[in-house]
């Protein structure tokens, strides 16, 4: 069942439309990504459902419940991590978070509990007495994330929370963020980077221009845009008559040849490879290596639009 549901949410600045009709649902315990590049609209859509931000037009709910900037129901349920640090740099991590575990409403034992769950989330314990001001752009960030958890939200919302930090801190934040999915939180997250999304969402939504250009897993994603899949093979002797052979098969839409490598596009490489290599072995040449690759979905982004995710 949706834990939240956005329909045809719509905001302009002046004449400039930032997000056209968006919506989407998120199911409980799902991991939804928002994908595109800057300027999309993802900043716009996240501070709408987040509460900071009011739509023009458009409707967010949440379990059902409409949502809004003075649902304090609603709102008590969402765990939201802008793109700006909001930390205060001359207290340690952990006064930070028992700071913003008394805006929660946590005191006492049950702040301090709650507040050393988030450092073992965060991966921060062994750094809990140290200056915010000597931190990492990485650790700043997970402490920023950190925050984002204190009241349990069930619906986490993330602004591209690994942008510019280091590789240790990437993993870190995307490793905290499986965590809570595995809990039973769902997550609402943006991204730019395509690899982010593969490895977290459960479901991508591609936004461009303010809108939503496709959704789905990233196999149905794949399979909308009916982008070929690519196998590579690098054959010695013999290549010519393989060629020649692999030509004839109706399975295979295009066949290039570049020095010893020979590409084939097809649909559903997976399911035609074995008749490959038997095409192949049948013509008596020298296979030594074969690849697959699938589209991505920076390729699906670029069917979509015309552009790359980063330009
Ligand atoms: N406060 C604002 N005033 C005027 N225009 C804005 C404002 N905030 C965003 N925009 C414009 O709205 C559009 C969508 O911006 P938004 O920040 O939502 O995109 P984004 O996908 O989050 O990109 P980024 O990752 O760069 O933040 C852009 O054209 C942006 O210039």
């Amino acid at each position: 069942m949706a834990l939240l549901e956005v329909e045809k949410l719509s905001k302009s600045y002046g004449s400039n439309t930032a997000v056209a009709e968006v919506g989407f649902h998120i199911d409980k315990g799902e991991t939804y990504g928002l994908l595109g590049p800057n300027g999309a609209g993802k900043s716009t859509t996240i501070s709408i459902i987040a509460g900071v931000l009011k739509a023009d037009s458009g409707s967010v709910r949440i379990d059902g419940q409409e949502h809004g900037v003075s649902n304090a129901a609603t709102k008590g349920q969402i765990g939201f991590v802008p793109q700006e640090l909001a930390l205060y740099p001359d207290l340690n991590a952990w006064d930070n978070l028992m700071f913003f575990a008394r805006l929660y409403g946590l005191s006492g034992a049950k702040a301090r509990s709650r507040c050393g769950e988030i450092l073992e989330i965060i991966d921060l314990t062994d750094r809990a007495k140290e200056n915010v001001s000597t931190f990492s752009g990485g650790m700043s960030r997970r402490l920023n994330i950190g925050v984002g958890m204190l009241n349990r939200p069930r619906l986490l919302i993330l602004d591209e929370p690994a942008v510019g930090v280091d590789a240790q801190s990437r993993n870190a934040i995307l490793e905290s963020i499986q965590r809570q999915a595995a809990d039973g939180v769902s997550v609402l997250y943006t991204t730019h980077y395509m690899e982010e999304a593969e490895r977290l969402c459960d479901r991508v939504g591609i936004i461009d221009s303010g809108r939503i250009q496709a959704e789905g897993t990233q196999r149905e994603l794949i399979s909308q845009v009916g982008e070929d899949d690519t196998i590579v093979l690098s054959l010695g002797g013999g290549k010519d008559r393989a060629v020649r052979a692999l030509k004839e098969l109706s399975e295979v839409r295009e066949v290039s040849v570049e020095g010893s490598e020979v590409r084939l596009l097809l649909k559903d490489a997976r399911s035609v490879i074995a008749r490959i290599l038997e095409v192949v072995t049948a013509s008596e040449a020298v296979l030594r290596s074969v690849e697959v690759q699938e589209p991505d979905l920076e390729a699906v982004f670029l069917h979509l639009t015309g552009k790359a995710l980063r330009e």
